[in-house]
This record gives C-alpha cells, sequence and structure tokens, in this order.
C-alpha cells in the first residue's frame, strides 16, 4: 500500500492534537504548556492574525488581490491560533471536536431556520411547517 504522504493525511483535531502533544513532549516543553501560558499564546497568535488585515480595509472573499505570499502567512498565523486552540482544549481536558458539535446544536436551537425557509415541498402537494 501506498504510504500517505503528510501534505495528503486526513486532518482533524485528533492529529493535531497528538501531533502538538508529541512536539511538546519531544522538546520538554509540557512544562510551559500550562493553560494560562496557552491562552496568552493564543492570544498572542490572534494579534498576529489582526495584523495582516490592519489598516487594509473590507477585504474580498478568497482574498483574490492578495500576493501568494501573503496567503502563505495568513495560513501560518491562522495555524497557529487553531493549533494554540487545540493544545489549550487537550490541557483543559476539553474534547474541542465534540464541544464544538454540541455547540453547532446549541446555536441551530437558539437560532432557528425561519420557518419560511423550511417548507417542504414534495412532487404532489406542498406541506407546510408552519400552522
Ligand atoms: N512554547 C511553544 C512555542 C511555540 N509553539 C508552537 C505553536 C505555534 O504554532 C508556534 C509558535 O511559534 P512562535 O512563538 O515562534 O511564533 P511564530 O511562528 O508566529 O513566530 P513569530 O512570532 O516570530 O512570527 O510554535 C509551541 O507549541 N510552544
Amino acid at each position: 500500500m501506498a504510504e500517505i504522504s503528510e501534505e495528503e493525511e486526513i486532518v482533524t483535531l485528533n492529529l493535531l492534537k497528538q501531533k502538538m502533544h508529541d512536539f511538546a513532549r519531544e522538546r520538554d516543553w509540557e512544562q510551559y504548556h500550562s493553560p494560562r501560558n496557552l491562552l496568552l499564546a493564543l492570544v498572542g497568535e490572534m494579534g498576529e492574525l489582526s495584523e495582516i488585515f490592519q489598516w487594509k480595509g473590507e477585504v474580498p472573499k478568497g482574498l483574490s488581490d492578495w500576493k501568494e505570499e501573503e496567503k502563505v502567512h495568513l495560513g501560518e498565523e491562522l495555524s497557529d491560533v487553531l493549533l494554540y486552540l487545540v493544545r489549550l482544549s487537550d490541557m483543559c481536558g476539553v474534547d474541542l471536536g465534540q464541544a464544538a458539535l454540541r455547540k453547532i446544536r446549541l446555536n441551530a436551537i437558539k437560532y432557528p431556520v425561519p420557518q419560511s425557509n423550511t417548507d417542504v415541498v414534495t412532487s404532489s402537494e406542498s406541506i407546510s411547517l408552519v400552522d
């Protein structure tokens, strides 16, 4: 069976969690990865991410007019935020994937789809979910 290169690896939150765990253990940096330190590192990276957009005004979706190197830099800062968030969640004993799925379900309950968009149309009749 052909080996999967890192670029083709299916990326999951659990994979990122494991890689951050290994990264810290190999360097004996687990001592620094306390929840508070990780939160501050996360906020710092959020600042670096914000700097990319600072003073630019609104930018088009897809960033079509950005240079390739600017997009690469953006990807790096987004990744730093994600990686610290994943590590912070792990160090707090929170299953981030499950927590996020639960939060999406809660969001849907809090903000229901407008009823006019939920009408169900079958081939022979229209069944309205609106009373
Ligand atoms: N104690 C640390 C230091 C770094 N990292 C990892 C997580 C981030 O993905 C990245 C952050 O590295 P830097 O602090 O060097 O930040 P930048 O890569 O943004 O570099 P710079 O701030 O010079 O732009 O490295 C980590 O896990 N734990």
